[in-house]
């Protein structure tokens, strides 16, 4: 019998815009549940990845594919959390959930406790009647993220998520993921630009190397569960990696030829 296929996977895609050549051959594979963080420096291609992932790109070459179907455009199976929310002003909380569960067909008996639980699950079950311009920057970040959950996404696609929020919201907001993560078991792929969130949230860390470059590295992320504790920010091992995933990134800004790192 032969293993079921990766949730999703990459293997040696490739994508262009014009003359520039932005993703050179990566790959990667994600399972259930697990989720992946896309760091590199800026221009190397991490939006463009995520892109393609939602289907919003087609890949020049190579493979990209959910549960073994090649990725042909955007689908419900997918959902990307814009950063601020990307709510609608003029509803509540509940009701820019509410809308979401109305897309995917729930009857409108069922809607209000679908709503009630998303709300609790990111922890807004106290401010579900308010308007998004009652609310703080990490409160609608919050409201977005439930409102991606009410379509049931596989996989949850998030672009620097919290980088408009002040540190502590930030830190907060990264323990919530990973509570939502183990509530759903919804595989996310996260990109961003800090190694330290890239530690604490993701199973794994794809590094992509500057200017059309491939992938300089992957690292795989050992920390005890729960993953969401804050004390695993002081782990040594948590130390250790944000320590040479630093020095994989600062090799990455050599030419490829000279980087230690370099993916064969
Ligand atoms: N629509 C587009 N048309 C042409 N070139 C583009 C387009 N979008 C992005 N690029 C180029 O592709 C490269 C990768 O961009 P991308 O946004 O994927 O990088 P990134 O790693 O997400 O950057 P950042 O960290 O700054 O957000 C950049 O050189 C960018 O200028």
């Amino acid at each position: 019998m032969s293993a079921a296929p990766p949730l999703l996977e990459a293997v040696d895609l490739s994508f262009r815009y014009d003359a520039e050549t932005v993703l050179d051959r990566v790959s990667f594979a994600l399972s259930r549940g697990e989720v992946l963080a896309l760091l590199g420096p800026s221009g190397c291609g991490k939006t463009t990845l995520l892109n393609l992932i939602a289907g919003f790109n087609l890949p020049g070459s190579g493979r990209l594919t959910l549960e073994g179907a090649p990725i042909a455009g955007p689908g419900s199976d997918r959902a990307v959390v814009f950063q601020g929310g990307a709510l609608f002003d003029w509803l509540t909380a509940r009701a820019n959930v509410e809308f979401a569960l109305s897309c995917r067909g729930v009857a409108k008996a069922e809607r209000r406790r679908a709503s009630d639980r998303l709300l609790a699950l990111v922890g807004l079950a106290d401010v579900a009647d308010r308007f998004p311009y009652e609310m703080s920057g990490g409160m609608r970040q919050r409201v977005g993220v439930a409102r991606v959950l009410a379509a049931e996404p596989r996989v949850m696609l998030m672009d620097e998520p919290f980088a408009a929020v002040d540190v502590q919201t930030r830190e907060t907001l990264q323990e919530e993921v990973l509570r939502i993560n183990a509530a759903t078991r919804c595989a996310i792929v996260f990109v961003t630009h800090d190694i330290e969130e890239a530690v604490f949230v993701a199973d794994r860390v794809l590094v992509l190397s500057r200017g059309g470059g491939g992938v300089a590295a992957e690292f795989r992320v050992d920390l005890p569960a729960p993953r969401w504790n804050a004390l695993n920010r002081l782990r040594p091992e948590f130390l250790r990696l944000r320590e040479e995933i630093y020095l994989t990134m600062k090799d990455g800004l050599r030419p490829a030829a000279e980087s230690r790192h370099a993916a064969a």
